[in-house]
């Protein structure tokens, strides 16, 4: 049986699987795709970034679980905790009871550390990669095959996080989106999981989207989000990170979810209006480091373009996602108002 093994810093055994991060980022393809750890859980290579990991003999609890980052090669928060839970698995420190499909998304942007090398990757799922003829829309279309491939057996749970973060500073440091889904509301269950992961505010969407998350809780029904990770400045590492390493360890080892019904849920927000760039003349007239969630009194001008003003109308308004440097046509800012 193939096993490839190389020794940690402290002395561990990890498969060179484990290692997915440092495969993808070199381009490499590993000598052995299959490798069992010492419990006996598969882990299968399936391309560039992606593993699939099928529990030992007897072990499988029945849920199948999505973990991506990197869909922007600039966020490495979320690059570096996925990273932390497969070297986990690859060490046999983490023994899955859940059948896991890990997933670095974007390959040439992390190894440039760029949101994007050509079109926003997260713009490009639910089938919008269609009639895109770029390398992210060929991206996009792989991600969506996996996916498809990995959800393919009928009754079995079905769970997808999709780590980001947003690159500055949050009132509430970490933070969800959740997918619109036709006629379906989020689950209690669902958002009190998120309060598990230390996530403190949901941002639920009310219209459709081309993300990653919004295609796998679309297309196959998933419980899915977007999940914003805490920042971290240098040689920092807050708990709540720790939290939500803590939470996915436990999704993984499908370990009881203890008190889940003495959380509180996240606040949840909805959008109100979104912010979209129209022209080069586009400038957001908010200071550069404002932070996300930061409330917005009515009347505070947000951002001018050709012929428009965005001005603050909607009582408890609070900014989200500010980014002036997006293509015209695109996203650069949303406004959110508490929800119901
Ligand atoms: O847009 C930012 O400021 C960076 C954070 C980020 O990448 N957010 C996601 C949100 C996806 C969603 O709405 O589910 C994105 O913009 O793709
Ligand atoms: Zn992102």
């Amino acid at each position: 049986m193939a096993r490839t093994v190389t020794t940690t810093t402290d002395g561990a055994e990890m498969l060179a699987l484990g290692r997915l991060l440092a495969l993808t980022v070199a381009g490499q393809v590993p000598a052995e795709s299959v490798q069992f750890t010492d419990d006996g859980a598969r882990l299968q290579w399936l391309g560039e970034g992606a593993l699939e990991v099928t529990p030992a003999n007897g072990q499988d609890t029945g849920l199948d679980l999505v973990l991506s980052a990197g869909v922007h090669g600039c966020e490495l928060i979320p690059i570096e905790l996925l990273d932390r839970l497969i070297q986990a698995i690859g060490r046999n420190e983490i023994r899955p009871r859940a059948r896991l499909l890990l997933l670095f998304c974007n390959p040439p942007a992390m190894r440039q550390g760029v949101r994007r090398v050509g079109s926003d990757l997260n713009r490009l799922f639910c089938g919008r990669h269609a009639d895109n003829l770029s390398d992210e829309a060929s991206r996009a279309a792989q991600l969506e095959a996996w996916v498809a491939q990995f959800f393919s057996e009928s009754g079995r749970r079905r769970w997808h996080y999709d780590l980001h973060s947003a690159m500055r500073a949050s009132k509430l440091p970490q933070f969800a989106v959740c997918p619109w889904v036709p006629d379906r509301e989020v689950s209690t269950e669902s958002l009190l999981r998120l309060r598990q992961a230390a996530v403190e505010a949901v941002l639920v969407q009310e219209k459709p989207s081309g993300t990653f998350s919004a295609h796998t809780a679309t297309r196959h029904g998933a419980e899915a989000f977007t999940l914003e990770m805490a920042e971290a400045a240098e040689g920092t590492w807050p708990d709540c990170l720790d939290g939500f390493l803590q939470a996915a360890r436990h999704w993984i080892e499908a370990a009881p979810s203890g008190q889940l019904h003495m959380q509180q849920p996240p606040k949840a927000f909805r959008l109100s209006r979104e912010i979209i760039k129209r022209s080069e003349r586009f400038a957001l007239r908010l200071p550069a480091d404002i932070e996300n969630f930061t409330a917005l009194p009515i009347g505070t001008l947000l951002a001018e373009d050709e012929g428009v003003r965005w001005v603050v109308e909607e009582p408890d308004a609070h900014i989200l996602f500010p980014l002036a440097d997006v293509a015209i046509g695109e996203r650069a800012g949303l406004i959110v108002v508490p929800r119901g």
